[in-house]
């Protein structure tokens, strides 16, 4: 088929993930769990015949472990990779290091769903009290790309993708239309962001979005970007719903 193809994964288990915790721009590392899952997500890849110019990837550790672990399986250690910000996961504000279970114990399912899916309602802020403010803020691979004014103390979906889109349409599309083979590995929210704006979803049909840890998923652009295939992923079907019912249940009181 012409057209195309860029591969995007969601990072693998995080062991915040593993804990059930909001994590956004905390720093978590990959689980046990996780780092298999990014070792299948390589062999996938690698059974399915592909080879990469160029990667991109966040600045926080599970999305570069999980594009490491893929590029051994493929035999592409030294890939180019471009590390930003704006693949970040959404910053979950003053949720961050929250269990989603007991949250939605607290609040509630439908106010736990409004933070986690809505496109443009923001979480809490996280404040200067916060115990994960000074961990996040004073980062040094932060210093020298976000100033204090432009630090986000939340991010919506919608302010998500307002730091993320830029970069897909600054770096990544003039790569796509030079014909380069792209990988991104990122998270979640970053990737749901990616998504909608492809796809062209609307405010409501992203909220139904969950994507799966550690399985990575193809789309097939025409000469205008417009996708021929979206979402493809590599997995079994059955085992990918699964693995999205269970994002979408992480946010349900026990
Ligand atoms: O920040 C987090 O907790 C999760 C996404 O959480 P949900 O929006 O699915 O609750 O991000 P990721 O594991 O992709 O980096």
């Amino acid at each position: 088929m012409s057209g195309y193809k860029i591969v995007m994964v969601r990072h693998g288990e995080s062991e915040w993930n593993e804990k059930n915790l909001f994590c956004g721009w905390f720093d978590a590392n990959l689980s046990s769990k996780g780092e298999q899952e990014a070792v299948s997500a390589g062999i996938a890849l690698k059974n399915a015949g592909y080879k990469f110019d160029v990667a991109y990837t966040s600045v926080l550790t599970r999305a570069q472990k999980t594009l490491q672990a893929i590029l051994e399986q493929i035999g592409q250690t030294d890939l180019p990779v471009v590390k930003t910000w704006r693949l970040n996961e959404r910053h979950y504000g003053g949720l961050t290091g929250l269990n989603k279970a007991e949250t939605a114990a607290k609040y509630g399912d439908e106010q736990v769903a409004i933070w986690r899916r809505s496109f443009d309602i923001p979480p809490p802020p996280m404040e200067a009290d916060h115990p994960y403010y000074e961990t996040i803020v004073k980062d040094p691979r932060y210093a020298d790309s976000l100033t204090p004014e432009q630090f986000p103390k939340f991010e919506s979906l919608k302010l998500t993708i307002e730091r993320t889109l830029p970069f897909w349409n600054e770096t990544i599309v003039p790569q796509i239309k030079a014909g380069k083979q792209i990988l991104i590995a990122a998270h979640g929210n970053s990737l749901r962001g990616i998504v909608k704006h492809l796809d062209q979803l609307s405010d409501e049909q992203i909220m139904l979005l969950n994507l799966p840890t550690g399985i990575p998923f193809v789309y097939t652009l025409d000469e205008n970007l417009k996708p021929i295939k979206s979402l493809e992923f590599l997995g079994d079907p059955e085992t990918v719903k699964k693995a999205m019912e269970a994002v979408a249940a992480q946010g349900k009181a026990k």
